[in-house]
């Protein structure tokens, strides 16, 4: 089998993808277009912006302020969210945790909670795929679902996904707000949220603003990923690593001694290809820090950050990775697998992905 279709096939883990940056662009001109209609946008402009492929990273955020001018009401959430969990399913992606970022709108009588439960309600209505988004304590019939001999890659059976929330703390808010956002997610614990994310333009904000919240986020027991060194910022890296997170997400612009600090720690790190490329962070796949931590077996899960916004897949990020580093069916399968360690969600969960790999093992181990 070539190894485009193998990636495909290969059950995956998905660790960073943004619900905004993951919108299919069809959706989102849909969308537009109907706003365009209402005089609330210029559709011309908004489609151009959205056909258009230049990504630099302060692209990227003046088109996700358009993006949320487009998206952000309590059905439209809702849509998008069932979309964007059955497109992930669709290419094998049994575990997705899907961060986003809650937002209040006066004007359509959203609050950070309403937003949430809209999103909730995007993985209810999800119907071409069993969704489990419950933690297992919660409800133990997540786990029946999900038996081995049923494997999500068998196209004759109706596919299975693990989904669970991350709720993201945009750089731009303040303190209040960011504790307003882990409070949020401590309430929805039971609901599907199970940890905290730190995103947003990296050239706006302080670390210093976010630390409380994210401190009393861990001292509570969420789980907490934070972007870290999308840009140099050498003071922050070094807090951002002391500080101990979860997990880390980018890590383009980190210097030696963030580097010995890191190795050491073993924080996973998310590593998004083509993000980085198309943001300008690295100039080619090759180069990739990526290949660094791979041969010091640091601990590292491949994402797509924003399958929307830079026309990617998960499947694609293993293909490429698999191409660029020449790795064949055993290491991409070892890779995909070893995702499962440092997945957020229970031990249920981690033995049951293990199982949907062990049957998936022999199409790629010979
Ligand atoms: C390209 N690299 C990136 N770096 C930093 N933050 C990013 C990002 N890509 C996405 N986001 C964050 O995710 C939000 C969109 O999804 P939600 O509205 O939360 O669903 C963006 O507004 C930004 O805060
Ligand atoms: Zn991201």
């Amino acid at each position: 089998m070539e190894m485009e279709e193998l990636c495909r096939e290969l059950p995956k883990i998905e660790l960073h993808a943004h619900l905004n940056g993951s919108v299919r662009d069809s959706t989102l001109l849909e969308l537009a277009k109907v706003l365009g209609e209402q005089g609330a946008i210029d559709f011309s402009e908004v489609e151009g912006l959205i056909k258009r492929r230049g990504r630099s990273l302060k692209e990227c955020f003046r088109l996700f302020d358009i993006y949320h001018k487009i998206t952000t009401d309590h059905a439209t959430v809702t849509r998008i969210t069932q979309e964007v969990v059955e497109d992930f399913a669709a290419e094998n992606v049994v575990y997705l945790e899907l961060r986003t970022t809650p937002k209040q709108n006066k004007a359509k009588e959203m609050t950070k909670r309403s937003y949430v439960e809209a999103v909730i309600d995007g993985l209810t209505a999800v119907d071409s795929v069993e969704v489990a988004f419950l933690p297992s304590t919660v409800n133990a019939r997540n786990l029946t679902n999900f038996l081995p001999n049923e494997v999500t890659y068998n196209q004759t059976q109706r596919k299975k996904i693990f989904v669970r929330l991350l709720l993201s703390i945009d750089r731009r808010e303040t303190t209040a707000a960011a504790m307003e956002t882990v409070n949020l997610a401590l309430e929805m614990k039971d609901k599907g949220v199970i940890g905290i994310d730190l995103s947003g333009n990296p050239e706006v904000g302080e670390w210093q603003t976010f630390l409380p919240a994210l401190q009393y986020a861990k001292q509570k027991g969420l789980q907490v990923t934070l972007h870290c060194g999308e840009v140099r910022n050498n003071r922050e890296i070094h807090s951002m690593l002391d500080f101990y997170p979860q997990r880390i997400g980018h890590a383009c612009y980190l210097e030696e001694e963030h580097w010995e600090k890191l190795k050491v720690s073993k924080i996973p790190v998310e590593i998004c290809l083509t993000s980085n490329l198309r943001t300008e962070r690295i100039t080619s796949f090759k180069e990739h820090h990526f290949a660094d931590l791979y041969k010091a077996k640091h601990p590292v899960s491949l994402c797509t950050d924003d399958v929307g916004l830079f026309s990617t897949t998960l499947s694609n990020e293993y293909y490429l990775a698999a191409s660029t580093f020449e790795f064949n069916k055993e290491q991409v399968y070892q890779l995909s697998r070893n995702v499962i360690e440092f997945v957020f969600a229970d031990d249920e969960v981690k033995r049951t992905l293990a199982e949907i790999y062990d049957a998936a093992e022999r199409r790629f181990i010979l």
